[in-house]
């Protein structure tokens, strides 16, 4: 898959950066910059999930990204930007020239899905020819915006890590781990393009999701025919449209057009707790019994204070329909009644939620969940404090490590040199700066070199790298 004709590599960068390569000394042949999730002090996560690198390489740096007709289309646009020349005709035709409109660039990158702790390389850029020394950082803008499925797969498996901890203390086990976070989020998202990236990154730990965008983009670019899966559900569009005096007849509609598999239904139309007492725990009591464990009836609260409404609700349904106890002493639902809860969850209320559960006695396994902005929406490029910086250059065919150090935020100090990331005798990752890394040891891999992808990988290969085993889950987690 390659970037569609009208995608112009050439204006895909931040104006000022197109005047950069005045501004670099003398002889200057080597441009070497790196990304990191910087580490903040009182950080929220400690490690992230890198994910997303291989869509964009695929996209938009692979193949012949340069053509006469886009040197032109730039040459233009930007002579009418600037309102004088600045655009490097002649440096973008040397990449026609030379390298056929390929990048003279090599991209080395940690596997995708692995988790690495916060302040580390997660991947380095340089250009493979002296001549293309500008073009090391013309591309940052564009690899920068790798914030966004990294932090989207990195909040997914923060949710992951806090209903595994649920799940195994109120259920013994994880088994059901994978469906227990749903992608509601693809309406909330700013475009088609981040619902996919978005909806691909939580399919890294999860493979529940609504945000079909997400699992074209697994499909295409990652690699897996089906990465998650959904049931049939409603909306309130079709309770309501049956009128207020004929809720319970929508409802049956359900439990009639779905009679195996589960099936999901809001239930808050009107009053949720009179639903669940006088509708699914009376009128229709004998059809939700008879629905067998794999064919469950879903009930989704939708208003309300979460917390409150889920112990309201479960309840009820203990009153109508009874409980029993698990192998580790905690009370579950019949199992052809479960519930989901898609409103108002985001990291805080998940474990408020599965915490006042599991205090009244209740398993996790009784909830679902879903979860839309916060999962894909409410994070930005802070959220992780990823950043790319140049570490190291080469003047007159000299090397020379180079940072920032702000006086004004040492936080923002940034790594010099060459560098690789490697697990240290301890079986801690690190980064080693100053070129100071052994090859064989250095964890970063060369993803992408002179227009071509080196190394991709497959969800399921991604899933293996990023899932966390039952003894990580640290009790005080
Ligand atoms: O209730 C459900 O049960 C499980 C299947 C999905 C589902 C609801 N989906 C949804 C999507 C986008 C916004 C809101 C809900």
């Amino acid at each position: 898959m390659m970037a569609s004709q009208d995608f112009n590599f050439l204006l895909a960068t931040d104006s000022y950066k197109i005047t950069h390569y005045k501004q670099y000394p003398p002889n200057v042949s080597k441009v070497y910059s790196y990304f990191e999730c910087r580490r903040k002090k009182g950080a929220h996560f400690n490690e992230v999930v890198f994910f997303g690198l291989q869509y964009l390489l695929k996209k938009y740096l692979a193949g012949r990204v340069v053509t006469e007709e886009k040197i032109q289309e730039a040459k233009v646009f930007y002579q009418m930007h600037f309102k004088q020349t600045v655009f490097d005709e002649e440096g973008w035709r040397k990449v026609l020239e030379k390298y056929d409109g390929r990048l003279p660039i090599r991209i080395k990158a940690v596997p995708e899905g692995k988790i690495i702790p916060r302040g580390n390389v997660l991947f380095t850029v340089e250009n493979t020819d002296p001549d293309f020394y500008w073009l090391t950082n013309y591309i940052e803008t564009m690899l920068v915006q790798m914030w966004y499925p990294i932090t989207v797969a990195t909040i997914s498996r923060e949710f992951k890590k806090i209903l595994a901890k649920h799940l195994k203390a109120t259920s013994g086990s994880l088994e059901g781990l994978d469906v227990k976070l749903h992608d509601f989020g693809y309406r909330g998202v700013s475009s088609q393009e981040s619902a996919a990236l978005g909806g691909a990154a939580h399919l890294v730990n999860f493979c529940s999701t609504d945000t079909v965008a997400g699992l074209l983009m697994a499909q295409r670019y990652y690699g897996c025919p089906m990465a998650g899966f959904s049931i049939p559900a409603a909306e309130h569009s079709t309770i309501i449209s049956w009128g207020r005096s004929r809720e319970k007849d929508a409802f049956e509609c359900l439990l009639d057009q779905f009679p195996s598999g589960p099936v999901a239904v809001v239930s808050d139309s009107y009053d949720i707790f009179k639903a669940c007492k006088h509708i699914w725990g009376d009128k229709l009591k004998e059809r939700v019994m008879e629905r067998s464990e794999d064919s469950a009836l879903i009930i989704r609260p939708d208003s309300g204070d979460p917390a409150q409404t889920l112990i309201e609700v479960i309840k009820i349904l203990e009153e109508c329909f009874g409980c029993s106890l698990n192998s580790v002493g905690y009370k579950v639902l019949p199992s052809y009644l479960r519930i989901i809860q898609g409103d108002g969850i985001d990291l805080n209320s998940i474990n408020e939620i599965l915490e006042k559960l599991s205090d009244e006695g209740w398993s996790a396994e009784n909830v679902f969940f879903g979860c839309g902005s916060a999962l894909l929406q409410k994070i930005n490029r802070d959220t992780l404090n990823c950043a790319f910086k140049c570490s190291y250059v080469e003047t007159n065919g000299k090397g020379m490590d180079v940072y920032k150090q702000p006086v004004t935020d040492p936080s923002k100090g940034s790594k010099r040199g060459r560098l690789s990331l490697r697990r240290n005798s301890d079986g801690f990752i690190e980064t080693v700066e100053r070129g100071a890394g052994k090859p064989e040891e250095d964890m970063l891999v060369t993803v992408f070199e002179n227009g071509t992808i080196l190394q991709e990988y497959t969800l399921d290969e991604i899933r293996k790298a990023a899932q966390f085993w039952e003894e990580d889950l640290s009790p005080s987690q």
